[in-house]
């Protein structure tokens, strides 16, 4: 079956995974996770990335942070070789957002919010302060919340914490590995609306994995599926629901499937913004 490939990309590409293999070894044995894998991000899309569990969308997500390495193939960030983001300033080019905000429990909002300045160690205080200060507004938190302690938060202000902190170096990529999971529907609607408004307004790149289908029709420009190790089509929403493969009937089209296409319908195609 062959797959689906948007017709061009009109500009650099922010992300450029070529013919990816990942693997792991388990007691002497080699797994294959992605078997020539290719995957082409453009400034200012908004990707949604899905596929059934263990497809190894988290695995992609981590070698796109240079968090694992290809066996073979190859993974490019802002023209630069996903390994060599490096610790050290990486927060600048890539900012994630972890499944369940994997806030510092020890550390108050706004230490939490600037800590990747923090470790740059050469900042002045008040500076790393007032910048905190800034993203903890632009993620619609009032200032007041900036002493308090993550387990004082409720699941949504967790998830806004942790974006603000993946934001704190204006990275034009983030990525997000379910941002809406554990959120009941009203706050997972809020968060939807601040990462529509974000995306916007910063003009970032931003790649998601999520099994939410509210959520995937209500941001994504672009939909990627990950299924038989490789990425089998990687289209609008619309051409995506047309495809014909059993992951993707299952997925979009099974009984969870219809309440979100019906939003998909009454909505006009979503223009990719910044591009
Ligand atoms: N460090 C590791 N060592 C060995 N195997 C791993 C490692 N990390 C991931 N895997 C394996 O790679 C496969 C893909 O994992 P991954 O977490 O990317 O799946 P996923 O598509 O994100 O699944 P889910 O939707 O369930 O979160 C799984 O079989 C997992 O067990």
């Amino acid at each position: 079956m062959s797959a689906i490939r948007p017709p061009s990309v009109p500009t650099a590409p922010v992300v450029e995974v070529k013919k990816l293999w990942s693997t792991f070894r388990t007691d002497g044995v080699d797994a294959v996770i992605h078997k020539d894998l290719d995957l082409t991000i453009a400034q200012g899309e908004l990707l949604s990335i899905v596929g059934g569990s263990g497809s190894g969308k988290t695995v992609l997500l981590r070698q796109i942070l240079g968090l694992e390495t290809p066996a073979r193939g190859s993974v490019t960030v802002l023209g630069h070789p996903a390994a060599e983001l490096g610790r050290a300033g990486a927060a600048s080019r890539v900012g994630m957002l972890f499944q369940h905000g994997a806030l510092f429990s020890a550390f108050t909002v706004l230490e939490n919010i600037a800590f990747p300045l923090r470790e740059l160690r050469n900042l002045p205080d008040d500076l790393v302060r007032d910048a905190a200060m800034v993203k903890l507004r632009m993620v619609g938190l009032d200032p007041s919340h900036a002493h308090k302690m993550p387990s004082d938060l409720s699941g949504g202000m967790v998830k806004r914490v942790a974006l603000a902190r993946a934001l704190i170096m204006d990275p034009p990529l983030l990525l997000l590995d379910e941002p809406t999971a554990g959120l009941d529907p009203d706050r997972s609607d809020a968060f939807c609306t601040l990462l529509r408004e974000l995306h916007r307004e910063l003009g970032l790149t931003v790649v998601m994995v999520t099994h939410d289908l509210d959520t995937i029709y209500e941001l994504s420009t672009r939909i990627a599926v990950v299924a038989e190790k490789r990425v089998i089509v990687d289209a609008s929403p619309q051409e995506v629901l047309a495809y014909p493969h059993p992951f993707v009937s299952a997925f979009f089209l099974g009984g969870r499937g219809h309440r979100a296409m019906e939003l998909l319908r009454a909505q006009p195609p979503r223009p990719l913004e910044g591009v």
